[in-house]
């Protein structure tokens, strides 16, 4: 899950830029890049690394202007290369800079459409090819005089050829900043502003309101599915809903995991979700599961800890921080190797037995995707001397590859494939396994905003509600992205770095 941020203000963005992609940071450690816009030129820094490896204080003064974009990658499409680090651009028939969060799901016929354009595409990445679809119907447009009404109407005609799911921000050199959201809201993006100097009203977009938070921007309201924002470069805003068919369906992994928790979205607070989700998973504790004798509960730190607080309210047991997490390892999840998502487990997280010693645990996550903590996590609490290890998942059993921004290509990758919850409970040698239901989850998100309907919930149920997923796709993704062939991609990568040398 990507995280993408746009601004345009009456100064310099480039530290706010910098700040904003370092509170969006755990939607993506691999890659991170800014665009800005000054003086009729690019500005532009991108590599692979986090935030604060990949900014020097010498591109900082390189991002000159008062608007741009930033970007942090977890791929979920084409490779791990410097190259595919965003955001991307192209110089006809504006420069046009672009940053996607999600995943395109015809972008095989989409690059053949680009070629047939004689647009040159120069990498794997989907985003690529959907900043050139945008830039070829950008080009229908009359480009000396460009108005929000065409813009708007080649964001139409992009939302009419591409699939999947995706929160965009571009730049139009000279022109402004368009953001646009899926047409069934399934990525998000949340739109902020602020008074900036003889009291101009300055405007962000970002993947999460958090970023707008500590910038100083007031959340608005979130940008509606199939809606696109333009912020003229002098700070005029337009907008319009630009897809024939538009409905909400919010991921509903993003509460699960992916978001942060003081981030609202879709007019729901992750962190109030997550609450839900703990008290929903101790009643049903409480109720299916009378038999176990729980002394103690214990989070899988992070993301789960607001839920396993509440669980332990609700058993009426001690709730204990028993796994120190070091500070200095990211996320395990998104990381683009099995190997390395293993070994970052256990240098991530130690135990402190004395809360282990003799009791009977209750470990407690978010969930369980590889199987790749939770397997590693009982064995500790094991060895740490706990008499019985249970294991709650505030998510349900995750059976089906997910096809729109996250990066789970392969059914055989995920431990709960095929597998009923007794079956994965001895795979990661717990003494008892206790999923959330679906319907649970849901009604949790919900509680927080009773008009969300629907959910995007193909994780749990293989139900894609783009309605394109079909055997053929599923296998096409296992097959290019199983962990093994993207091991293969990376050894086999020699493309290091690709700048746009502009600091004259
Ligand atoms: O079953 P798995 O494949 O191991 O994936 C699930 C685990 O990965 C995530 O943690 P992560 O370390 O990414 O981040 P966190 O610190 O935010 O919990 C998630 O919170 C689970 O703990
Ligand atoms: N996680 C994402 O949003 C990924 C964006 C895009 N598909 C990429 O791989 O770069
Ligand atoms: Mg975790």
């Amino acid at each position: 899950m990507c995280g993408i941020v746009g601004i345009v203000a009456t100064t310099p963005v480039n530290q706010a830029l910098y700040d904003a992609l370092t509170v969006l940071q755990h939607r993506g450690q691999d890659a991170a890049g800014i665009v800005t816009s000054y003086d009729g030129n690019f500005k532009q820094r991108k590599a692979n690394g986090l935030v604060r490896d990949v900014f020097e204080t010498k591109h900082m003064y390189r991002l000159k202007g008062n608007i741009g974009i930033g970007h942090v990658r977890y791929p979920t499409a084409g490779s791990s290369s410097a190259a595919e680090a965003q955001p991307f651009y192209v110089n006809s028939p504006f420069g046009i800079a672009l940053a996607h969060n999600g995943n395109l799901t015809n972008v095989q016929e989409l690059r053949e459409k680009c070629n047939k354009f004689h647009r040159h595409v120069n990498t794997t990445s989907d985003s690529e090819v959907l900043l050139n679809v945008f830039a070829h119907e950008i080009d229908k447009c009359n480009c000396d005089d460009i108005t929000a009404d065409e813009i708007f109407d080649a964001v139409h005609r992009v939302n009419d050829q591409i699939r999947g799911a995706y929160g965009v921000v571009s730049l139009i050199l000279g022109v402004g900043l368009v953001a646009f959201r899926d047409p069934n809201g399934i990525r998000p993006l949340v739109l902020g502003q602020r008074e900036g100097e003889n009291g101009k009203t300055e405007y962000a977009v970002a993947s999460e309101s958090v970023a707008l938070d500590i910038l100083g921007f007031r959340l608005v309201r979130d940008v509606a599915p199939g809606e696109a924002i333009f912020v003229t470069e002098d700070g005029k805003l337009y907008n319009r809903i630009c897809a024939s068919e538009t409905k909400l369906n919010p991921c509903i992994f993003e509460y699960v995991y992916f978001a942060r928790p003081d981030s609202i979205m879709n007019g729901v607070s992750v962190y109030a979700a997550r609450v839900h989700m703990g008290t929903m998973l101790g009643e049903k504790i409480k109720r299916d599961f009378a038999d176990l004798d729980i002394d103690v509960v214990i989070p899988i730190p992070e993301t789960s800890c607001d839920i396993a607080v509440e669980i332990a309210k609700c058993l009426g047991v001690p709730y204990r921080q028993g796994f120190v997490k070091n500070r200095y390892i990211g996320r395990t999840f998104i990381m683009p190797g099995q190997k390395q998502r293993k070994k970052s487990v256990r240098n991530k997280l130690n135990p402190i037995p004395a809360e282990f010693k003799g009791k009977n645990v209750l470990l407690v996550d978010d969930s369980i995707v590889r199987g790749t903590t939770s397997g590693q996590i009982v064995d500790m609490a094991h060895e740490a001397g706990a008499k019985k290890v249970y294991f709650a998942s505030a998510a349900p059993e995750i059976r089906y590859p997910n096809v729109y921004g996250i990066d789970m290509p392969s059914s055989r990758e995920l431990i709960a494939y095929g597998k009923t919850a007794e079956e994965v409970c001895r795979l990661i040698r717990a003494d008892a396994l206790i999923y959330q239901s679906l319907e649970d989850l849901e009604k949790a998100v919900r509680m927080e905003n009773p008009e969300l309907e629907n959910f995007e919930t193909s994780v749990f149920n293989g139900q894609y509600i783009t309605n394109d997923i079909d055997e053929n796709y599923l296998n096409f993704l296992d097959q290019v992205r199983n962990d093994d062939a993207k091991a293969d991609k990376a050894w086999n990568d020699s493309t290091e770095n690709l700048e746009i040398y502009n600091e004259a």
